[in-house]
């Protein structure tokens, strides 16, 4: 006889833009996001007796990101999502969690003739901070992160000492590039109620700044043994940085550049110190990943 495992269903990929017009200066702030938010409870009997009695509808979830963006502050997106998922459980006795994930959108400011201007903004990279937050009776389970910021080094990084068998076909390098896409994460420590979360509300921006800074400062700095390494030392400063954090989590892939021989072209030396010419690669690629908490 099957039965039900699981179940959640809600609104994906609705996209909110809200703007913020201070009156005496005149400054407008923008912030763009998508907002996926996923219901869960007493929900069983929709799915296997057509009961839509225990149903709010994806089109009233969907309504409901958009007004409680007009409520609360969208900044910190970690405070909306807490008013947006508490207000579930607050409305509706039979909805037990609400799975919120936000995702914003990089508007940054443009300077023109060396200052900020008061209404425009440009796409600075395809780079995204997110938000997954699970609001339950219990409290409010909040991770943070960032995604998509895509980094290069030409030079400090190196991977020898690996296993060599009879599968190994890959030279050991003391110098070679290295280029990932970072997603990080930094989950937090569970949040009783709302409140909670927006008491000390700074904690979101500036672990994220924190974070962001980390990356790419141990990416830039550090001279790299592995990626696996690297992103370890990553992980143990964002748990320094941000007392309140948990589980630090990182997954890198390793964007794979190959030198090119070029020597049967008139024996030009493009390999080893004479490289400069590559070939950057689509696929496949190394994915590295860790979650790092405290002992
Ligand atoms: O930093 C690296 N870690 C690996 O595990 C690995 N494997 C590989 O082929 N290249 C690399 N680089």
């Amino acid at each position: 006889m099957p039965s039900l495992a699981s179940a959640r269903y809600g609104k994906d990929n609705v996209r909110v833009y809200k703007v913020h017009r201070n009156q005496e200066t005149g400054v407008q702030t923008v912030t763009e996001m998508t907002v996926c938010c996923l219901l869960e409870g007493e929900i069983e009997t929709s799915y296997t007796q057509a009961d839509n009695s225990v149903v709010v509808a994806t089109d009233s979830i969907k309504n409901t990101i958009y007004i409680k963006a007009k409520e609360h502050p969208v900044d910190p997106p970690e405070l909306y999502a807490s008013y947006l998922g508490q207000h579930f459980l607050d409305k509706y006795p039979h909805i037990s969690k609400a799975n919120i994930n936000v995702i914003v959108h990089r508007w940054t400011r443009m300077e023109i003739d060396g200052k900020p201007h008061p209404h425009s903004f440009f796409r600075d990279g395809e780079e995204k901070r997110t938000v997954e937050l699970v609001a339950a009776r219990d409290g409010i389970s909040i991770k943070s992160g960032i995604d998509g910021l895509t980094v290069l080094k030409s030079t400090g990084s190196a991977f020898h000492g690996f296993v060599r068998d009879e599968y190994t076909s890959l030279a050991e390098t003391w110098d070679r590039i290295l280029s990932t896409d970072v997603n990080a994460t930094w989950a937090w420590k569970k949040f009783p109620t709302v409140a909670a979360v927006a008491e000390g509300v700074e904690r979101f921006n500036a672990a994220w700044e924190s974070a962001r800074k980390i990356t790419m400062k141990t990416f830039a700095e550090d001279e790299s043994a592995s990626v696996q390494n690297t992103m370890y030392k990553m992980c143990e400063q964002i748990l320094d940085a941000v007392p309140e954090s948990e589980v630090i989590g990182y997954s890198l892939p390793n964007k794979h550049y190959f030198e090119i021989d070029l020597s049967w072209h008139k024996g030009l030396k493009n390999t080893g110190k004479d490289a400069e010419v590559y070939a950057p690669q689509s696929g496949p690629n190394g994915l590295i990943k860790c979650e790092v908490s405290r002992s």
